[in-house]
């Protein structure tokens, strides 16, 4: 199919896109990497009247690394956020996961704003920023809000953005240690993973586990991260007991729904088998490498 009739707008600066999108307010749809948005136009499951298209805004394609934090511009397409050595360094859980989306063409075009503003539950992108607790940037005519990314994400393909306003930048907090892991299973490479799970924590000097962060895609309609398995895993040893304990309590913390292809009972198995191996394989890299 071909996208229903609309007026292409292609504002040089990100005041001239707040203004159009303020004057045509719900009537418009800003297009990033289109990588969702294009199909979404082709089924006319979006019929915007006007498309106002950011990739002129090359200011919004940026990487800062400061002493505690990493700013991303909400252009930075996939790929970017996959290979740039300072967020390879510094971020290595997001890189990776970055890497792991979809095709190379795709990461080519798809924007990390776009992955958020998307909030598709089974992304990889949505799910490091609620894990890393990461926050975004919002601009409207009015000026400019933060907002959390756990608050952000509000359910499949809903989020806390309002007519005229738009994602500038994401803001990643540092690592709360050198351990680190993404896993996902999905049915043929490059498709959306069916489960996915990303962690980040720290040992102390006798080797315990320090400061959790666990984060599962794919369970629920948004990216959830599972406080109370993070607190059960303080101060425990990084050993095969634990690890299988923490997996089969993050099964039974979570409340996946039966769909016509993933029974509930499945994706709940896949989410303790791939907490055991993110563990392992964090365990397994040097810590920092
Ligand atoms: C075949 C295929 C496979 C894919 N596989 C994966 C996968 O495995 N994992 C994965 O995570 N993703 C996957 N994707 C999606 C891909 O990551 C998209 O790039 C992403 O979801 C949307 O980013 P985009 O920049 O292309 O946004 P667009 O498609 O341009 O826009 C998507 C939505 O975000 C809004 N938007 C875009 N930028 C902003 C902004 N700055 N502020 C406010 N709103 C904004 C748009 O208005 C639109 O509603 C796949 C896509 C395809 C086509």
């Amino acid at each position: 199919m071909k996208p229903a009739q609309f007026t292409y707008h292609r504002p040089a600066s990100l005041a001239e896109a707040l203004a159009l999108l303020r004057t045509h307010g719900s009537s418009a749809k800003s297009l990033a990497g289109g990588q969702s948005l294009g199909p979404m136009l082709n089924m006319r499951l979006a019929r915007p009247d006007h498309l106002v298209d950011l990739n002129d805004l090359i200011e919004l394609d940026s990487v800062r690394v400061s002493d505690d934090m990493v700013e991303i511009g909400a252009l930075t397409r996939h790929h970017r956020v996959a290979n740039a050595p300072e967020l390879r360094r510094s971020l290595p859980l997001l890189s990776a996961a970055a890497a792991s989306i979809g095709h190379y063409a795709i990461r080519q075009r798809g924007t990390i704003g776009g992955s958020l503003a998307h909030a598709d539950p089974a992304a990889q992108l949505p799910l490091i920023a609620v894990t890393l607790g990461a926050s975004l940037v919002i601009a409207g005519l009015q000026g400019t809000r933060n907002v959390v990314a756990a608050d952000f994400l509000q359910s499949i393909m809903t989020v806390d953005l309002r007519d005229g306003e738009l994602i500038t930048a994401l803001r990643f907090p540092l690592p709360v240690g050198g351990f680190w892991a993404f896993e996902h299973f999905s049915r043929r490479h490059g498709d959306f993973a069916i489960v996915s799970v990303a962690l980040n924590f720290a040992q102390d000097a006798d080797g315990k586990i320090d400061a959790l962060r666990l984060g599962l895609g794919g369970v629920d309609t948004v990216p959830l991260r599972l406080p109370e398995i993070e607190a059960r895993a303080q101060g425990r040893p990084a050993d095969e007991d634990t690890i299988r304990e923490l997996a089969a309590a993050t099964a039974s913390a979570i409340a996946p729904e039966d769909s016509a292809q993933v029974p509930a009972s499945y994706r709940r198995r896949l989410a303790e088998t791939l907490v055991i191996r993110a563990f392992q394989s964090a365990l397994n890299r040097e810590e920092g490498a």
